[in-house]
């Protein structure tokens, strides 16, 4: 049986009978996966005190071909479970490469799990996506629209319009893409086309539907929404009685130079080596980018308003009471959230960035009104499906237009929180918070810049920031047309807007102290700017009967020593 007195897993069994092993199962999670997980990028839970690992489900994948002789891969369900806090279940595919023959591969060290011995057979146990045979297999499975048996439920592949007619039967190649980031990609490349199709691999699972699942085989099949790469095929693992978990999506690839984030940081090279000149220049070209993202933004918001649709999960919804009182009480716990970490945090900030969070907490008191004026303001404006954690660095730049990807919604929030239906408002105040991002890290955090006087810097970076801002709005709303179901009146999308744009700020603003603290006064910034836009229409408002006094702006100032 099985050896744990070697430093490698030893089993006296085959590959092809893991399961039955027992003690090979158990060294796996005590030993072999822990440090393994956590050298993982995708692995999440690296700041969580773990407890253990434990190896929940074992789903067998068997090979087309036999040519390294183990001849099957494990979709394995890994649970991470913590000191605190709920448990959560990673997918590792694992497969055996035996390395006593001479056609062996080349496996990146990041895609090796430990050496072992199988019946003898000395090998490498590898992140299935490393090996060839399983990509190919997963390609076959899903072109085909397989099922494969397991003995909990089954393993169904499903193949979307994406994938073409003359692609279902073709020697495919393939690679790991290498990106590093919360899943895994592969590509596959068809004969004389090239790389065709991009297949992500989910890591962390959740017993529902990838929201980007539904999403992206919405707009390719219901809408035929061309400005995402089309839905390709998915993989999933059914059980009777339960939720579907979604393993992995293929789309088509996308051949792309960059994007978008990286794309407008280029462009703003240009706007900032003239700032030390006072000249102020934004080329043509890059308010010709921003209207195109406007627009495709606003067709993707049009492609998910689907009132016909007899899919109740795409039907457009009212502002409830229920929607309300969700959004209120989210809010009002990041608000308190980050009212703690700032005060835990102040002392660690710069001056600036300390001015602002006085006024940040000077303003509570404004910002409850604001809420409680979500709570009653009759709202006409209707909720869908959105894009759900959108800004810059999700649209990829293709020569002269966009194409949108990531539709997995917010990291932080439940699947079924992501599933909810906001105004599509949501989104472009992503995107409006991500141009603000842009401007304030370039000016802020370039050599060309630091010998000048914030306050100018400041000035510099609004005026960008606002005509892009409107640029970005203007195409916006001239494509989704007027009057819209979506948006009642211009009142109605003022104020929402400033609801979604205060909600990712102060989500951000805790991102940042966690991450990026140097960052900290983007978000801050964005909080000011929306305080400023309700405080304007609290004056403006004759009806309103408020005994809360003006805020101190003036804090803001920077003050020369
Ligand atoms: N369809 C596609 N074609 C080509 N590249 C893609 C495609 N989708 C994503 N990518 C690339 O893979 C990266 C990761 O994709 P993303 O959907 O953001 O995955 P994750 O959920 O892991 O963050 C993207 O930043 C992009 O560079
Ligand atoms: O990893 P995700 O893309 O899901 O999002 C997280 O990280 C983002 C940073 O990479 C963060 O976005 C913030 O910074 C961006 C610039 O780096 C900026 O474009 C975004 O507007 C800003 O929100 C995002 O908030 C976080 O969830």
């Amino acid at each position: 049986m099985f050896d744990s007195t070697t430093s490698n897993l030893t089993s006296s069994s085959a590959w092809a009978n893991l399961i039955q092993d027992q003690d090979a199962i158990r060294f796996l999670e005590t030993t072999i996966l822990p440090p393994y997980l956590n050298s993982c990028r995708w692995f999440a839970g690296k700041a969580r005190q773990q407890e253990h690992f434990r190896i929940r489900f074992v789903h067998e994948i068997p090979f087309r071909s036999d040519s390294y002789t183990a001849e099957k891969a494990y979709l394995i369900i890994v649970e991470a479970g913590y000191a605190n806090g709920e448990t959560e279940n990673y997918l590792l595919p694992l497969s055996f490469i035996e390395t006593d023959r001479p056609d062996v591969p080349d496996v990146l060290p990041k895609g090796i799990v430990t050496t072992a011995v199988f019946d003898q057979k000395p090998g490498l146990i590898v992140d299935a996506i490393y090996d060839e045979r399983f990509r190919q297999v997963l390609y076959f499975n899903l072109a085909h629209q397989n099922a494969l048996a397991q003995k909990t439920g089954r393993i169904v592949f499903h193949r979307g319009r994406g994938l073409a007619a003359e692609h279902i039967d073709a020697e495919v190649t393939s690679r790991v893409l290498p990106v590093d980031s919360s899943n895994s990609a592969l590509v596959f490349g068809v004969p004389n086309q090239g790389e065709t199709y991009f297949l992500k691999l989910y890591r962390k699972l959740f017993q529902e539907t990838n929201p980007e699942v539904d999403l992206v085989s919405f707009l390719t099949e219901h809408s035929h929404f061309t400005h995402i790469p089309a839905y390709a095929g998915s993989l999933i693992w059914q059980q009777e009685g339960v939720p579907d978990v979604t393993l992995g999506m293929m789309q088509l690839m996308v051949e792309n130079q960059q994007d978008s984030w990286n794309q407008t940081g280029d462009y703003l090279n240009d706007f900032l080596y003239a700032v030390p000149h006072r000249l102020f220049t934004i080329k043509e070209d890059v308010f010709d980018r921003v209207e195109l993202l406007g627009r495709r933004t606003a067709q993707m918001h049009l492609a998910l308003y689907s009132p016909e649709s007899n899919d109740p999960s795409f039907a457009p919804e009212p502002f409830t009471d229920d929607y309300r009182e969700f959004i209120i009480r989210r809010f009002e716990s990041l608000l308190e959230r980050r009212y703690t970490l700032v005060i835990d945090n102040y002392a660690k900030l710069d001056p600036l960035a300390q001015r602002l969070a006085w006024v940040f907490m000077e303003a509570k008191e404004m910002i409850d009104e604001f809420v409680n004026d979500f709570r009653h303001r009759p709202l006409e404006s209707l909720r869908i499906r959105i894009h759900g954690d959108y800004h810059l660095g999700q649209v990829l730049a293709t020569g002269n237009d966009f194409i949108i990807i990531d539709f997995e919604g917010e990291p932080e929030s439940s699947i079924s929180e992501r599933k909810i239906k906001h105004s599509p408002l949501k989104d472009v105040a992503g995107m409006i918070r991500s141009y603000h991002y842009a401007v304030s890290a370039k000016l802020f955090g370039s050599t060309e810049t630091e010998h000048i006087d914030p306050d100018h810097l400041q000035r510099v970076s609004e005026r960008w920031y606002k005509l892009i801002r409107d640029t970005y709005m203007d195409a916006y709303l001239e494509t989704i047309g007027s009057p819209h179901p979506l948006y009642k009146n211009n009142s109605e999308v003022n104020f929402l807007l400033l609801v979604y744009l205060l909600e990712k700020a102060v989500y951000e603003l805790g991102y940042e102290i966690s991450y990026r603290p140097a960052w900290v006064k983007i978000p801050l910034k964005g909080i000011m700017d929306v305080i400023r836009e309700i405080e304007k229409i609290r004056i403006a408002d004759p009806t309103r009967n408020s005994d809360l006094p003006l805020l101190q702006m003036g804090l803001l100032q920077t003050k020369k020593e």
